[in-house]
């Protein structure tokens, strides 16, 4: 079939909900998505790598980026920067790529704004104990900082009516592959196989 832009799918979700491990596992399999790799101003941390895990940056040179509009999103999440770098967003998706995004709920918000026709997956955990529980296990958050966690997550969780898609990450295996499902489906879609076999129909009459 001939091919058409890509599709902006975005993965977002609470804090400590496995949206990093379901978009890892995602990947681990054969897929023909593209990930969009982050800017971030965090540190980098052992063994992750330059342009595999984020785009590491100063203050000074993320900020030039969002004078100069080049990020498609952006949001401060525990004190530092972390945004989507809009140009390889564009290009790949032009050149009939499908385009993953793996961020917070405030950058999802900008991206629902900025690209109202991306695709918008909100990743919920279980109940809000096991969400607690995520947290804690993982490791790297403070008592506070978990409570203050545990609060936001329920103001994002009502904001769950602005995603197209609602996934629970009970079953890791099963939440990835509903994600997968939902990128199938988004491909079945009529108006976009209309759209496509219509040039095809066109093609075959010259
Ligand atoms: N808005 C936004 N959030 C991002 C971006 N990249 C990563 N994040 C989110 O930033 C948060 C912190 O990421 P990270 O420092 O890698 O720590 P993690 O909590 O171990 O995943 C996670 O919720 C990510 O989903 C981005 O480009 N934009
Ligand atoms: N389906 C799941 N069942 C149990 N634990 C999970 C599941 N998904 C993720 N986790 C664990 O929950 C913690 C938070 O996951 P992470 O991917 O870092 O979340 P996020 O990227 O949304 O902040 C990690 O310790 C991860 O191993």
């Amino acid at each position: 079939m001939i091919d058409e832009k890509g599709i902006l799918f975005i993965l977002s979700g609470p804090s400590g909900v496995g949206k990093g491990t379901v978009r890892k596992a995602l990947f681990e399999q054969d897929t023909n998505l593209k990930y969009s790799i982050s800017m971030t101003t965090r540190a980098m941390r052992e063994g992750e790598q330059e342009g595999v895990d984020y785009f590491y940056r100063t203050r000074e040179q993320f900020e030039q980026m969002i004078d100069e509009k080049k990020m498609l999103e952006y949001a401060e999440y525990v004190g530092n920067y972390y945004g989507t770098p809009k140009q390889y967003v564009e290009d790949t998706i032009e050149k009939g790529h499908d385009v993953f995004l793996e961020i917070e709920v405030q950058g999802a918000l900008q991206v629902k704004e900025n690209f109202p026709q991306g695709v918008f997956i909100f990743l919920i955990p279980p109940s809000l104990e096991e969400l607690k529980n995520r947290i804690i296990d993982r490791g790297t958050e403070t008592e506070d900082l978990i409570m203050n966690r545990l609060k936001e997550a329920r103001n994002e969780i009502e904001m769950m009516d602005k995603y197209d898609y609602v996934v629970v990450n009970d079953n890791i295996n099963e939440a990835v592959r509903k994600v997968r499902a939902i990128v199938q489906s988004e491909h079945c879609k009529r108006e976009r196989v209309a759209k496509q076999y219509k040039a095809l129909l066109e093609v075959d009459e010259k």
